[in-house]
């Protein structure tokens, strides 16, 4: 089943064009991410879904519902944000909620309580929101979104401005809603790291194409389950001459740690049973291990990479 299914849009602003040509299908139950650099179309992507805006061509389903013939029908179970929240700032996060609250329905009010603590303002919803911090303005977003209880949440940019501390909060929050809840999270960023934590799949736009869509997990590891490990051992010669015999290891490299200290590159394919095979065999050779993990640069390798072939350019 596909909850939100596009089909052929575009959107022209004068001779520009802000989305083109745009398929998407998005099933119900996972965190789906939009990821490419500013102005690459994600805002005017998500006004589209959300028929703030209207396309030049093509169609938006939302539930098997048209969004711009049936818009009452289809987005009746839809929460957003687009660009930054905005609030009434003399007013507290309580009140700002009850304002909102009429418009989406009987029992939004209701629910204010329960939804500022499960967005962790449990406690703050008396004070002012001028007073609020960008990590609490963001928050105060989301219970705004989830007033109508929706199945679907629309964040265009939710963790911009937010420290590290609150991109964690964000995102355990984020988490919990797709997997306890079941909701389904579209979100658009500009951040790498933050999708490959945060969402089960992405679509990578550049200038107003979707050049790929895919599982994180295949982002990270390609169709053939293609890995780099970072290996940290006492004997990097021995490791280097043993791992190139390990079926399934294609490349062992010198490379450097994020200190600088000297550590090897293990390239894999085979995803996971490599992986298992690379460590069996350092443990059986007597091989001391200081560190043996996934290399965190591996998505943005591979955004890279996958860029440069939409691009033409081929792997690098
Ligand atoms: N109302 C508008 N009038 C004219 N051009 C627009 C309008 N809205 C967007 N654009 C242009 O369309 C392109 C896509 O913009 P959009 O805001 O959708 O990108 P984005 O990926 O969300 O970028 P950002 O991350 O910077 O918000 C940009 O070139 C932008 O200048």
């Amino acid at each position: 089943m596909t909850l939100i299914d596009a089909q052929g849009l575009t959107k022209r602003f004068g001779a520009r064009i802000a989305v083109d040509a745009v398929d998407l299908a998005v099933r119900p139950g996972v965190c789906f991410g939009f990821l490419g650099p500013n102005g690459a179309g994600k805002t005017t992507m998500i006004r589209l879904l959300l028929g703030l805006a209207r396309p030049d061509t093509g169609r938006v389903l939302i539930g098997g519902h048209d969004v711009a013939q049936r818009p009452s029908l289809a987005l009746s179970s839809v929460g957003a944000i687009v660009e930054e929240p905005r609030f009434h700032p003399h007013l507290t996060g309580v009140e700002n909620l009850r304002v909102h609250a009429p418009l989406v329905g009987d029992g939004a009010a209701a629910r204010i309580p329960s939804l500022l603590e499960r967005v962790g303002l449990h406690g703050r919803g008396d004070e002012k929101v001028k007073g609020y911090s960008m990590g609490m303005r963001q928050r105060l977003g989301v219970a705004r979104a989830l007033l109508g209880d929706p199945q679907l949440l629309v964040l265009d940019e939710p963790t911009n401005g937010l420290d590290a501390e609150g991109m964690a909060e964000f995102r355990t929050l984020i988490r919990s809603m797709v997997e306890e809840e079941g909701r389904t999270v579209f979100l658009s960023s500009h951040l790498l790291d933050e999708m490959q934590k945060l969402c089960d799949e992405v679509a990578i736009v550049e200038q107003g194409r979707i050049i790929t869509q895919t599982t994180v997990r295949e982002l990270l590891h390609g169709a053939t389950g293609t890995r780099t490990l970072i290996l940290d051992c006492d004997d990097p010669a021995r490791a280097t001459d043993l791992l190139g015999r390990v079926t399934g290891v294609t490349r062992v490299a010198p490379s450097a740690g994020p200190d600088g200290e000297p550590v090897l590159a293990v390239t894999c394919e085979g995803g996971r049973e490599t992986a298992i095979a690379v460590s069996r065999a350092l443990v059986e050779a007597g091989i001391g291990l200081a560190e043996l993990r996934v290399d965190a640069l591996s998505l943005e390798r591979r955004y890279l990479d996958i860029t440069r072939e939409a691009s033409g350019g081929g792997p690098a």
